[in-house]
């Protein structure tokens, strides 16, 4: 391989835009962050993927469109960190491109014989196009092969977390919280777990943007002036998907407004502050039950994704784990809202390297696999 130097991109369920990293990976798979950046999404094209998340109308034609145009956004992030770190596109390796999730569906049945039943997971983005527009090779479609072999198809993250996380001797949790929240156990004796705990920003964000017209509550400050409805709580914890046995997996296809607006329903005289205090509160605990359940030996939780950046979410978090030290992501070197698209960056590196990236122990998968598919520049 000529070049070190890989991009990652993410946009993922919180819907909020592209996170991009530029970094330098050694061949023990080591990186170093060389530059980051965000573009975020229009509120017409957010709303048009939301949109999409359910089935509706010609929506082929929509999907299509719309991974046309995360391509697009996609490379103008790539533009921002090329100019950033000052390289040009032949110095780039690879860019790893996630693509944006509108559905996912691991392991369901079609109704026909259980021999059929692989499930599917979504992604919309052109990969061909973001080759075009960027001149560097772009590796996309990293999770159709690990539910082709039986798995989740997420998280992927872990083995990466595992990498930057990871010590030697102590078992160390760390956790993603997006639009949805996954959770990685690194356990002292090398072996790795990781699975979707719940909701992450999705509920709280809906929420907010619902009552305030801001796209999300900053620094949870307005759910802190909330007071939690405890019987709101309980029903919201009442969810099957909370108390199922990992390998598991989830989207905005389960927890979305209607999945809320269910729960809501015998509530509706509730002030809409108490509501976000209480989606606050069922966040903090949906993560924190997976911590004190499965990651028993876990001291320390690192805590990165944009509910990072939550100072009440993270307070509650810290409160419902009292015997754990909650940090925060760039107490490990890195930034909360560049871990998923290093991640994605590390993906690519592997994947060109044609090494296995998912974990079986993780995702439930016959075996580790190759990730992703090549579009060469
Ligand atoms: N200062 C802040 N205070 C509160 N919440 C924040 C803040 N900054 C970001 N967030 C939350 O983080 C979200 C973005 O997080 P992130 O970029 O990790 O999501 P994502 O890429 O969609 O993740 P995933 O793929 O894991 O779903 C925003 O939608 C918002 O809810
Ligand atoms: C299908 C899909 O896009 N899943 C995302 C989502 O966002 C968080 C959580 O659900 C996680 O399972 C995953 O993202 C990260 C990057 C992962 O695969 O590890």
């Amino acid at each position: 391989m000529s070049s070190h130097l890989f991009i990652g991109l993410m946009s993922g369920t919180s819907l909020d835009g592209v996170d991009g990293v530029l970094s330098r990976i050694d061949e023990q798979g080591q990186m170093q962050v060389l530059a980051h950046g965000f573009t975020p999404f229009e509120a017409s094209f957010r709303e048009a993927l939301m949109v999409l998340n359910q089935s509706g109308p010609d929506e082929l034609h929509r999907s299509a469109l719309a991974g046309n145009t995360i391509s697009r956004l996609y490379a103008l992030v790539v533009k921002d960190l090329l100019a950033q770190a000052q390289y040009t596109a032949s110095d780039i390796a690879a860019v790893g491109a996630h693509g944006q999730t509108v559905r996912h569906r691991p392991l369901e049945f079609d109704g026909t014989s259980q021999q059929a039943a692989v499930g599917y997971t979504i992604q919309l983005i052109n990969p061909a196009l973001l080759a075009e527009l960027t001149g560097i090779d772009v590796v996309a479609d990293f999770r159709s092969r690990d539910l082709a072999a039986g798995g989740q198809g997420a998280p992927l993250v872990p083995a990466f977390h595992a990498g930057v996380f990871g010590r030697p001797g102590q078992c160390v949790a760390s956790m993603n919280i997006g639009g949805i929240s996954n959770i990685s156990v690194l356990n002292a004796n090398g072996t790795v777990q990781g699975w979707d705990c719940g909701p992450g920003n999705a509920l709280m964000d809906f929420w907010c943007q619902l009552h305030t017209g801001q796209a999300f509550d900053r620094d949870g400050a307005w759910a802190s002036t909330g007071t939690i409805h405890t019987d709101l709580l309980h029903s919201l914890l009442s969810e099957d998907f909370l108390s199922r046995t990992p390998p598991k997996s989830t989207g905005r296809d389960l927890f979305n407004p209607a999945w809320l607006e269910q729960h809501l329903s015998t509530f509706s005289k509730l002030p809409a502050v108490d509501v976000q205090a209480t989606l606050t509160e069922f966040t903090a605990l949906a993560c924190a039950m997976d911590v004190s359940l499965h990651a028993t030996e876990a001291r320390t939780l690192i805590v990165c994704g944009g509910g990072a950046l939550n100072g009440h979410l993270m307070r509650r978090l810290s409160a419902h784990l009292p015997d754990v030290d909650v940090v925060n992501s760039e107490q490990r070197g890195l930034p909360p809202l560049q871990v998923e698209a290093a991640a994605f960056a590390w993906l690519a590196f592997k994947a060109l390297r044609r090494e296995t990236a998912s974990l079986q122990s993780v995702t439930g998968a016959r075996g580790a696999r190759v990730l992703g598919a090549l579009y060469p520049r």
